[in-house]
């Protein structure tokens, strides 16, 4: 079976950009250890402290966030870090040529019911202007990104990632820790009959996606004419994992309770990669007005809708937008 180095090699990534990536999954991997051992290695439960988004912390949260910030820091080839879990830009090596945005830790609720959770990143070139405390270098749109991905700790630990030569994914082998290519260049399937969406927050939806899920719930007798089924993991990683294994589509819309807060989702280190991944495999993500790898963040914690999947249902979604 194929070992994520030369995958990476036949899909013409960059020396520095592979070793990046290597140093990043090893952190991902202390992180997969950390995550199995769940209650008995005492990392469990709330630190009680917030985050710049008002979020209650956990403490694998800040554990991931410290793995993942130390590892990078030291290796010398990124320039700075933006992460769910630092409200600001963390500064790294002066001469370092790339820039790394992170959820160290996604849907880390679940932790506590030993459910799906996993780590997402995005990577950038650093502009050679750029000091590397400067939050504007992270301003770019998601289409200037070189490689994204994910890591699913899961039954087993699984990493999506593309380098912008389609999206592959790899099963981590624990007998001798290496990333081994498990599902080459997945294509999401174009047509579905499975959604996700939070419905506990119906009454907050905008009009397009209150009609588009109406139609989707009257199944066969209304104008979709089929019947739909709905998941929800409460981590976007699991979500979307499910995505590119069978197809579907998620929805993170926009909703009417916070105008400050157009959306859920985080631009830099939930929505651009996954869009990334999804496009890569042959998928659609759009924010309802437009592409997601389109958006020019203003913020590095900018949040944004997301509308994701199975390029079918995703254009019937966008055809409500109309
Ligand atoms: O079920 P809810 O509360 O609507 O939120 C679920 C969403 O929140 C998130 O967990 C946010 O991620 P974090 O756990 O990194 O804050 C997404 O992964 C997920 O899709
Ligand atoms: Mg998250
Ligand atoms: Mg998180």
């Amino acid at each position: 079976m194929k070992r994520l180095n030369s995958q990476m090699q036949q899909d013409g990534a960059p020396l520095e950009l592979i070793l990046l990536i290597r140093t990043l999954l090893a952190g991902c991997k202390e992180i997969s250890f950390r995550v199995s051992q769940g209650a008995l290695a005492g990392v469990l439960g709330s630190t009680l402290s917030e985050n710049v988004q008002g979020e209650t912390q956990k403490k694998l949260d800040v554990i991931s966030n410290q793995i993942l910030k130390d590892i990078l820091k030291e290796s010398g080839y990124v320039k700075a870090i933006s992460s769910e879990e630092e409200d600001d830009v963390v500064p790294c090596h002066p001469d370092g040529k790339y820039l790394v945005s992170f959820d160290p830790l996604d849907g880390s609720s679940n932790t506590e019911i030993n459910s799906l959770i996993g780590t997402i990143f995005s990577i950038a070139h650093a502009p050679q202007w750029m000091e590397p405390d400067d939050p504007a270098a992270f301003l770019q749109p998601g289409s200037q990104m070189v490689a994204a991905g994910y890591v699913l700790y899961g039954p087993s630990t699984m990493l999506a990632m593309t380098t912008g030569k389609g999206t592959h994914i790899y099963t981590l082998d624990k007998t001798h820790g290496g990333f081994l290519l498990t599902h080459p260049n997945i294509q999401v399937p174009e047509q579905t009959a499975e959604f996700s969406i939070n419905a506990s927050n119906q009454r907050h939806w905008e009009q397009p996606i209150q009609n588009y899920v109406a139609d989707l719930l009257a199944g066969t007798e209304g104008p979709r004419e089929k019947n739909y089924n709905m998941r929800w993991v409460a981590a976007m990683v699991g979500d979307i994992h499910r995505l590119l294994c069978r197809g579907g589509i998620f929805m993170y819309p926009y909703d009417k309770r916070d105008p400050g807060k157009p959306g859920k989702l985080r631009l830099l280190y939930e929505a651009n990669p996954m869009a990334f991944l999804m496009e890569q495999a042959g998928g659609l993500a759009s924010t309802g007005e437009g592409r997601i790898m389109e958006v020019m963040p203003e913020e590095i914690h900018q949040r944004v809708p997301v509308i994701i999947g199975s390029k079918d249902e995703v254009e019937a979604c966008l055809s409500y937008y109309d």
